[in-house]
């Protein structure tokens, strides 16, 4: 049994040993080792199925010695998973963990007698053996070995065959090296069954809870004819109709950047994760993009069509922006939001996925993708208050030292590769500026407000319900943009008349001047067929669309005069960082005139603008927690953002020294930056920015560069995007 264990250890698939434990067929299923060929000694313990804990933690015992009866006992209440399998001299005891809700076989499809054949068998197995074997909604169970559905990407049987093979990706411990982190492998496990139907039943049952099935023809003729010991033939084609339900198969568009990660990401599809895709019968269309922005343009021109379950983007997270970037411009951006984003991460950095689906491994990325499920994740859109300009991103916008050393990384590409952030980093370290700017900010609804906005508008947390329902921000009042505080020279290139951000930022349809929905459900009859270049849409309706007047209902916009001004603007007289420099002059009604002038239309709401003045040294929005894969896993620029609340976290960094913004990035690591005195972390609804004209001028986009020309405007747009896949723990 030491060795049964031990086996069961070493081949550190998602065992579970409950599995091991409910065989109703009691066969054996293994050879002693020591040779010793009582049954008790063989068998696993007959603990009926019905008996098994499905809540708690329990363990299994009975004397090593006497081989007595199994016992079950619970000793812990504490969650978690299956955890480990150990022994003593005494007993053996197996520790099952799982918590109260948890049902961790899932319920019983189908069970029956196999027998092991092929590839991928343990060699103690060998020659075959029969084994029972159970299908549960979670699990296959065969002998002593549990696999998780959700690391079975497909079950092939021939049509009139009695073999059916199931194709798994499990996670594998390396037995040789101490402390190594598990890793997916392939496995190939082919099974015979006593007859040919049953063969296609067990198929049948693997293919009804999310394993696809490949339903060959009859066995090869050269096969046959190899057993046989005749010669080859040609092998001819067969076309036959699968008896095996199916689910239809899904068709993608695949965009490789080929220099993402230094060139891996190609190689990466190529070895890792096509064989996946084929196994569960997707249907293809590869793309490489051949330069910059590439990505964009065939997002935004691409026939709906051809991709109708999603758009797999292999690389980093440039390349999921370009590709956001490109369905947001689109005329039928509707449909285009429809269209779920995978992501294999193959780039140097891929925060999205590993912060946002806990993933960073190529093989487990693809492996979610073939699972399916799906994500919401908010967009954020920065414009350009100035030209009406927008850009999407799903990760962070930033200004200031960050920015300057993304703008500096830039000329050290060639000479330092994936170093080339590190050394601008440095050199940027050591001849440190600040960047001054202006930041308004709309402060997040509190659970309160939040809840009001709900009830009044019938409108649902998409925390809670990510369904097709429209989030809190919605139907928030609308966001405008807040009115020229300072009148500081440093800021007087700024066009007062352009202050409004444009329909598509503050959540309206451009015809209808309502709240667009946040999430539209996908139905299949309503996606165009569009070859369209990529629409100006963003950038022309701000300026067409937003005088638009009239309505006082809640979220309506309404002309208003400087004598407004007060009421919507708050000062930060009393905070940490104190007011904007010249700010109360403003509001005493220094700047009444211009705004007068300029005719700023704005929602006069009780929209609390909140500043904060410079210098800083960085001004970051942060749409999720914006986690680092290369870096320690407690690291997070902003641990307190979630990625579908609709609000974006504003982390400012003080003007301090070198020494100073070293301990920042230290405490980083470990998730403590946000303490720091010198550092502001706010949620935020809306965030606007305002570059002196001397200062710095570019800004980061989720590692995209772009030059910046006054004013910018942040906020999380009313539709989200969807991620294919599902959460998981940071594990992989
Ligand atoms: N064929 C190409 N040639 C040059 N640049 C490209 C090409 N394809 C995409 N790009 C650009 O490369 C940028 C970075 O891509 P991505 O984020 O996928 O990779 P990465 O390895 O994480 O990148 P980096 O480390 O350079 O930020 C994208 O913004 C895109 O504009």
């Amino acid at each position: 049994m030491r060795s049964l264990c031990g086996k069961l250890g070493a081949l550190s698939h998602k065992i579970n040993p409950l599995g091991a434990f409910v065989h109703q067929n009691h066969h054996a299923t293994d050879t002693p080792r020591d040779g010793n060929n009582d049954d008790s000694q063989q068998m696993a313990p007959q603990i009926p199925m019905e008996s098994v804990p499905t809540s708690s933690r329990w363990s299994f015992h009975r004397s090593r010695r006497s081989g007595g009866p199994w016992s079950m006992k619970q000793f812990s209440s504490s969650p978690g998973e299956l955890d480990d399998i150990s022994t003593n001299k005494s007993e053996i005891r197996i520790d099952v963990k799982g918590d109260e809700s948890s049902n961790l076989l899932g319920e019983m499809v189908m069970a029956g007698n196999l027998t092991l054949a092929g590839k991928g068998l343990p060699s103690k197995l060998v020659p075959p053996v029969e084994v029972s074997a159970k299908l549960t909604t979670k699990t296959f169970i065969w002998a002593l070995h549990c696999l998780s559905l959700d690391d079975v990407v497909a079950v092939t049987c021939s049509v009139g065959s009695q073999h059916f093979t199931i194709h798994s990706y499990a996670l594998v411990k390396p037995r040789w090296i101490p402390g190594a982190s598990s890793r997916r492998c392939r496995t190939d496990l082919q099974f015979r069954t006593s007859n040919k139907e049953e063969a296609l039943r067990w198929a049948t049952a693997f293919g009804e809870h999310g394993c696809h099935v490949n339903a060959l023809p009859s066995p090869p003729k050269q096969h046959q004819q190899q057993l046989n010991g005749s010669p080859p033939v040609k092998e001819q084609v067969v076309m036959v109709q699968s008896p095996v339900k199916c689910c239809p198969q899904p068709v993608m568009l695949v965009v490789i950047n080929p220099l993402s990660g230094q060139g891996r990401a190609l190689k990466v599809f190529h070895s890792k994760v096509q064989p996946i895709f084929e196994l569960a019968g997707i249907k293809l269309t590869v793309v490489e993009t051949t330069h910059p922005h590439h990505a964009q343009t065939l997002a935004s021109t691409v026939e709906l069509s051809k991709c109708p379950d999603g758009i797999i983007c292999v690389g980093g997270d440039g390349i999921v922006n370009e590709v956001i970037n490109g369905l947001s411009s689109r005329d039928d951006v509707e449909a285009a939001c429809t269209i779920p984003i995978g992501i294999i991460p193959a780039g140097s950095d891929n925060s999205l996925v590993w912060t946002v689906l806990g993933i960073r491994d190529p093989i487990a990325a693809a492996l979610m993708i073939v699972k399916g499920g799906m994500v919401a994740m908010d967009v954020f859109g920065v414009e350009w208050t100035k030209t009406g300009a927008m850009h999407m991103g799903l990760t962070v916008a930033y200004y200031g030292f960050m920015s300057d050393v993304l703008e500096l990384s830039a000329k050290y590409q060639r000479w330092c590769g994936r170093l080339r952030y590190f050394v601008a980093g440095v050199l940027r370290l050591l001849c440190l500026s600040h960047y001054t700017c202006e930041v308004h900010y709309l402060p997040a609804l509190s659970g309160l407000d939040a809840e009001h906005v709900e009830v009044d508008h019938g409108i649902h947390n998409p925390t809670l319900d990510p369904g097709p329902l429209a989030s809190s921000i919605d139907s928030s009042p609308i966001l405008a943009a807040p009115t020229r505080l300072n009148s500081n020279s440093d800021f007087a290139g700024v066009v007062n008349a352009s202050y409004e951000p444009s329909d598509y930022v503050r959540g309206l349809d451009g015809k209808t001047k309502r709240p667009l929905p946040r999430i539209i459900t996908p139905d299949e009859e309503t996606v165009t067929v569009s070859s369209a270049s990529p629409s100006p849409r963003a950038r022309t309706r701000s300026k067409s669309k937003a005088k638009s007047v009239g309505s006082t209902a809640p979220g309506a916009w309404r002309e208003v005069t400087g004598s407004c001004l007060g009421d919507t603007v708050s000062t930060t007289a009393g905070t940490r960082w104190g007011p904007l420099e010249g700010m109360s002059d403003v509001n005493a009604g220094g700047a009444e005139t211009d705004i007068a002038k300029s005719r700023v239309h704005f929602l006069v709401e009780d929209e609390k603008w909140e500043s904060r003045g410079g210098p800083f040294l960085g001004v970051m929005m942060c749409n999720h927690q914006c986690k680092t894969v290369q870096c320690i896993q407690s690291q997070a620029l902003a641990p307190p953002a979630e990625h579908d609340d609709g609000n974006v976290h504003l982390l400012l960094v003080h003007n301090v020294g070198r020494l100073q913004l070293l301990r920042f990035f230290l405490l980083m690591q470990f998730g403590r930056h946000i303490s720091l005195p010198f550092v502001e972390c706010i949620k935020a609804r809306a965030v606007w920015l305002n570059p002196s004209i001397r200062g710095h001028q570019a800004c980061g986009i989720d590692g995209e560069l772009l030059t910046l020309d006054g004013p910018i405007m942040m906020r999380v747009l009313p539709h989200q995007c969807h991620l294919i896949g599902k959460r998981t723990l940071h594990t992989q």
